[in-house]
């Protein structure tokens, strides 16, 4: 048994109190995150310089004592890497040549994709061998995005929140889709093994729109996937464990945890905690879910959100984190006393 505690929780122990990371908690808010994303030039250039992206891996641990290091990088790596061009505009978001017809699709690189993101391997060898020697106790999490949400942004080429042509495409050029889809499946298998070679400890699979899809949709495209990646990754590797994160998922949160082969799934900001803990079988960790905006303001408010949280999940195993990621906004003190609050549980 590992005597790390987020790994004890996704091998299915409660532990009291339960470990605390938070999604985006390397970024804009962090004064020593913003100094070396300024001397990186761009994001994207942060994410392939293996030395800055494995300082703003460790950073938000260093500060606040994190429980895992999540790391640096952004679902989007792997379409940049099937040679899909990518920039992320300032104050905007991400900008991508949207796929839009199998001409688009055919000119992608799936089988050369991984070799591409060898900087992000080298991030993950680097990361480890930080944590071990500095911070023993912490988990290293590695991660990519699902198909269905890496490709909403493929489709569309930007961010949204509908994405009603990736959803108009599914309806209406059912084989183009799945081809994109299964392309993309196949490209975050490699993505994530290789992640697992290099030294990640545990893995998070984001599928931030899933509850954008109609329930059967849902069913094919947000668990089906999940399920075969979860089961690719076991193959290879049978101990590691893995998160899944289908937000806005609702009353399908269940399905997809009993269906997945997750060892956690995380709650976004409107999942009850009491509920979820009801209707996830038990030996199926929960990890979540602050509202980002809590944080924000801090006080009483932040502390009567999260001990409620804390309630709802005692006795089982539980990963505290937000519903969604860590914002620019975010005040350092907040941080220190949510940690406060969790670890005098
Ligand atoms: C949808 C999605 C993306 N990226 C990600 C998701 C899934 C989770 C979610 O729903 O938030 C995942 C992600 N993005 C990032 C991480 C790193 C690890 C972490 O600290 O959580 C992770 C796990 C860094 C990032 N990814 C991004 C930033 C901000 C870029 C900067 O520092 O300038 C960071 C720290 C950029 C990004 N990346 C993405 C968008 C839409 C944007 C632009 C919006 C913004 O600017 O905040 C796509």
């Amino acid at each position: 048994m590992s005597d790390k505690s987020l790994l004890r929780v996704l091998a299915g122990e409660a532990v009291s109190p339960p470990p605390v990371w938070l999604m985006r908690q390397a970024g804009r808010h962090l004064p020593e995150y913003r100094e070396v994303r300024a001397r990186a030039g761009s994001f994207m250039a942060l994410c392939l310089d293996p030395e800055a992206a494995s300082e703003v891996t460790v950073q938000p641990v260093r500060r606040y004592g994190m429980d895992a290091a999540i790391l640096f990088s952004d679902i989007l790596v792997v379409p940049w890497a099937m040679g899909q061009e990518l920039r992320f505009v300032e104050g905007e978001g991400p900008r991508l040549p949207p796929i839009t017809d199998r001409a688009g699709l055919d000119a992608l690189d799936v089988a050369g994709a991984t070799a591409k993101a060898a900087p992000v391997m080298e991030t993950v060898r680097r990361t480890r061998a930080i944590l071990e020697r500095d911070h023993p106790g912490v988990t290293l999490i590695g991660f990519a995005g699902a198909p269905w949400t890496v490709g909403c942004y493929m489709i569309e080429g930007r961010g949204g929140r509908e994405f009603h042509l990736a959803r108009r495409m599914m309806h209406a050029e059912p084989e183009l889709f799945a081809d994109i889809l299964t392309r993309l499946e196949e490209a975050t298998i490699a993505y994530l093994l290789a992640q697992a070679e290099a030294g990640a400890e545990a893995l998070m699979l984001f599928d931030s729109w899933a509850g954008q899809l109609p329930p059967s949709a849902f069913r094919r495209w947000v668990i089906g996937p999940a399920r075969r990646i979860r089961a690719a990754v076991r193959e290879a590797y049978p101990d590691l464990p893995m998160i899944g994160f289908p937000r806005l998922a609702g009353a399908l949160l269940p399905e997809y945890a009993r269906e997945a082969g997750m060892q956690a799934v995380a709650m976004d900001t409107g999942m009850e905690p009491a509920w979820a803990a009801a209707n996830v079988p038990e030996n199926i960790a929960l990890q979540g879910n602050l509202d980002p905006e809590a944080l924000i303001a801090g006080g009483t408010a932040m502390e009567v959100e999260a001990r409620l949280i804390l309630q709802a999940m005692r006795g089982r195993p539980h990963i505290f984190n937000l519903g969604h990621g860590v914002e620019q906004p975010t005040p350092i003190p907040h941080v220190e006393r949510l940690l406060e609050i969790i670890r005098a549980a």
